[in-house]
């Protein structure tokens, strides 16, 4: 088991932001968390990082290595880094020079390897960093909409490589508004609203949506 929430809540002050949430995320699972603006999503990424602690409830992890990508990446308007020594050295694992040139090669951005981070475009930036959170080689890999600054080509190609790596056996835990991003046939959904409003496989889901249903299966 990579991780095991029962009846997770949070409440700040008067306000209950998530409500009794439970559900469980297996190895090699692509789980899809959905749901509408302010309905939880980020609280519970939080929790699942370890940023915040549970109002109640139990959150239960497995020994997994944790890699994760954040919504909004942290501007690199003054650093004065190279790519190459952000990717080599910013990391606890040691990647060799052969790792990290396939993937600036797979994102497109090897011609970009000794420029400097402030020299970047955001959507380059972005990759860079997307680049650094896979050459931590995490089991688990959590993303809350990680590809906003990327164009259609590179949030493409950014969930062709994710979706490989889940093949390969990689947990991936996905926060999205539109289902359309990364995997969804064999994906799990997990479709918050404060509590859970679905939780199961994609095609469970399709077939609840088509029937104008919802419920925790
Ligand atoms: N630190 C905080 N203090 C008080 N309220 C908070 C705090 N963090 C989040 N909230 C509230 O909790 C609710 C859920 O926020 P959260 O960021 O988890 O939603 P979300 O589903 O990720 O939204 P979005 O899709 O807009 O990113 C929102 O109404 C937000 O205003």
């Amino acid at each position: 088991m990579i991780l095991e929430a029962k009846n997770l809540t949070v409440t700040y002050g008067q306000t209950t932001v998530l409500n009794n949430v439970s559900f469980t995320v297996k190895p090699g699972d692509y789980l899809n968390i959905i749901g509408p603006n302010g309905s939880g999503k980020t609280t519970l990424v939080k929790l699942l990082i370890n940023l915040i602690k549970p109002t109640n409830g139990e959150l239960t992890f497995g020994s997994f290595r944790f890699g994760y990508l954040p919504q909004h990446l942290k501007s690199a308007v003054n650093m004065p880094a190279t790519v190459y020594e952000v990717l080599k050295y910013s990391n606890k694992t040691t990647s060799t020079n052969k790792k990290i040139d396939e993937l600036l090669h797979q994102m497109h951005i090897f011609e970009k390897k000794f420029k400097r981070m402030n020299q970047l475009s955001g959507g380059e930036q972005q990759r860079v960093h997307i680049i650094r959170a896979l050459l931590s080689e995490p089991s688990v890999l959590v993303l809350d909409e990680p590809t906003s600054a990327l164009d259609p080509e590179f949030r493409k190609l950014f969930y062709q490589h994710i979706e490989d790596l889940n093949k390969a056996g990689m947990t991936i835990i996905h926060v999205t508004h539109d289902l359309s991003d990364g995997l969804r046939h064999g994906s799990k959904i997990l479709e918050l609203d404060q509590s859970v409003r679905f939780f199961g496989t994609f095609e469970q889901y399709q077939l609840l949506k088509h029937k104008g249903e919802h419920k925790h299966v």
